[in-house]
């Protein structure tokens, strides 16, 4: 065993020791969890400070050789993310940097920073406004091929399933096939009072907090715009979780879940339109969960291109 390089003269440094007991090339090395704050522009221009969990790595390509070098990637991370906007043309740059520092050892970097964005959102119909925290891990990587950047995210919204909505409105038929004789005359009054009434609107369907977790790749090229992906996939869903709430915004969200009725698959296949329709995106995955009411286990789809 060779040590390939001792910088001072006197530290010992094993990460440069070489072998050929060592083994097998290593997919990815480094490390994750550093903290660091990042500047994130979401697409509105008005760049966010946010506190980040950052995964920073390199393949280990010499099976010969011992480790990386941990504390180049720490740095790196550092200059690269504690001064510039987050954006494709930083990202690109600190991976070809983590190569550089990695010369002949690695031929593949990636970086994984997860971070939750703040997003002032509008209530329905009341003037009034709250803040909404979206997940948000951008994974970027630099290989053979160029480079790639994904970024995952979560919008939070109610459905309300159409079987149910179905079932309901049948027993709120009969309900008035007995109260309303066939044979008397209506009276519009009293059907009025009627409709207003917990004995007339005898069921209500149940409806449940989803959550669509989208995960998309990039097109070479392309400017993510994370608001610009929220705003349609939750303006295709129609009933996103809101912040401030009064009765009339109440009353605009039961009227925005009569009016989308949905399944998982519904809910996957308007995510779906969307997606396909972005030509910013290189691809991909989504997975809808509908935490249902009615049982204790999920309603779940996925779909993906
Ligand atoms: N490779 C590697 N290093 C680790 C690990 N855990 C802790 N370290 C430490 O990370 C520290 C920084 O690593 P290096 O980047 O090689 O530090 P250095 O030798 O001072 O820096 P350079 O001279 O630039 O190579 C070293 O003291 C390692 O012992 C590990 O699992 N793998």
């Amino acid at each position: 065993m060779k040590i390939l390089s001792d910088t001072t003269g006197a530290m010992p440094d094993v990460a440069t020791q070489t072998a050929p007991r060592f083994g097998a090339p290593l997919e990815w090395v480094g490390m994750d969890g550093i903290d660091a704050p990042i500047r994130f522009d979401a697409g509105d221009g008005a760049p966010q400070v946010a506190a980040a969990k950052i995964g920073a790595f390199v393949n280990l390509a010499r099976p010969d050789v011992r480790g990386i070098h941990m504390s180049r990637l720490y740095l790196m991370v550092d200059e690269y993310l504690g001064s510039r906007t987050l954006d494709a043309g930083t990202l690109d740059a600190m991976l070809r940097a983590f190569l550089d520092s990695h010369a002949g050892l690695a031929d593949r970097a990636r970086v994984d920073i997860r971070f939750q964005h703040l997003v002032r959102r509008r209530a329905l119909r009341s003037d009034n406004s709250g803040w909404r925290a979206y997940p948000v891990a951008i994974e970027a990587t630099r290989d053979a091929r160029g480079f790639h950047l994904g970024l995952t995210t979560e919008v939070t919204y109610s459905s309300t399933c159409p079987a149910s909505a179905a079932l309901a409105r049948q027993l709120i038929q009969e309900r008035f096939a007995t109260d309303f004789a066939a044979d008397a005359p209506l009276d519009r009054a009293a059907v009025l009072a009627w409709l207003g009434s917990e004995q007339g609107i005898v069921a209500t369907p149940h409806a449940q907090r989803s959550v669509a977790r989208l995960q998309v790749r990039y097109a070479a090229g392309a400017t993510p715009n994370l608001i610009g992906l929220l705003d349609a996939v939750e303006g295709a869903l129609g009933t996103p979780a809101q912040t401030a709430v009064k009765r009339e915004d109440e009353q605009a969200f039961a009227l925005a879940n009569g009016g989308n009725l949905m399944f998982c698959e519904d809910a996957a296949r308007r995510i779906q339109r969307v997606l396909d329709g972005d030509a910013g995106l290189a691809g991909f995955q989504v997975r809808l969960e509908h935490q249902e009411s009615l049982h204790a286990h999920d309603a779940v789809a996925f779909t993906s291109t």
